[in-house]
């Protein structure tokens, strides 16, 4: 199911407390966003790829770009204030061919699989939009004013995770509402459920992490680690 990726890239990393944007901080002396960017590279099913940056890191993505020969990245958007107008910039770079399916990704994103991509494409295809999630493994507390107002109900309760997939007419369709109704959301698939649309969800992965805080990269490196050994141990064709 070929597709089209928007990857968001033009975050701060406040909870990171980086120096730098932390999709640029590197794991074994790559940077995370070229992780990121190197699934879509390989995966014959992407068609291409629209990054989503801060027009101050421009030049730096664009020498990532060239030196890691990431040649699917056809268009850079400039990032919003929030992540929901980056996305939407991001939408805004496509072809308008309404069927096309297209993804969202978090560029904190790196560990995602080929095989994650084409089951929530095919989702996506079949009923108009999908996203990638996982059970929550705790018990999960709804708090107000340092106290516990409510315990939901674990057995329901889903993490979102990206890629959010969507049929082209129906993730544009849920943004440009979004606007006009001045909805504020944190992942895309929720702007699809505003319009009352059916979300799908598919099971994803605890390694598809997003890159959110420091021990996030204690994590992230030993992942890296993980797949450097079982490269060297695989066998040459
Ligand atoms: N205005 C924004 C905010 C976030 N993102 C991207 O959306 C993804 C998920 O967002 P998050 O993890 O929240 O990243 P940050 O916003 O950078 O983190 P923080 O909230 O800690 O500042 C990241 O790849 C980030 O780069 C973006 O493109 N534009
Ligand atoms: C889209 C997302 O990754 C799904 O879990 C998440 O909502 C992004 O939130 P963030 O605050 O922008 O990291």
């Amino acid at each position: 199911m070929n597709y089209q990726v928007v990857i968001v890239a033009a975050g701060q990393g406040t909870r990171m407390g980086a120096e730098m944007n932390k999709v640029l901080l590197t794991l074994h002396g790559i940077p995370v966003i070229i992780y990121t960017l190197r699934v879509f590279e390989q995966d014959p099913d992407c068609t291409g790829v629209v990054l989503v940056i801060k027009e101050s890191e421009r030049k730096t993505f664009c020498e990532l770009i060239r030196r890691y020969h990431i040649n699917k990245v056809t268009e850079l958007a400039e990032g919003g204030r929030e992540r929901q107008e980056s996305v939407y910039n991001g939408l805004a770079k496509l072809g308008d061919s309404q069927e096309t399916i297209v993804m969202v990704h978090d560029g904190a994103r790196p560990f995602v699989t080929r095989n994650q991509i084409a089951r929530v494409a095919e989702a996506a295809d079949r009923c108009g939009a999908a996203l990638l999630a996982v059970r929550v493994k705790d018990t999960i507390k709804q708090v107000a004013c340092h106290s516990v107002s409510k315990t939901l109900e674990r057995e329901s309760l889903w993490a979102a995770q990206t890629p959010q997939a969507f049929r082209m007419s129906v993730i544009m369709q849920a943004h440009r509402e979004g606007r006009v109704r001045h909805f504020k959301v944190t992942d895309d698939a929720s702007l699809v459920e505003q319009l009352g649309q059916t979300v799908e969800v598919v099971e994803g992965s605890y390694r598809n992490i997003k890159l959110t805080t420091p021990e996030d990269m204690i994590i992230a490196e030993k992942f890296v680690q993980e797949e450097e050994k079982a490269d060297a141990n695989r066998p040459r064709v």
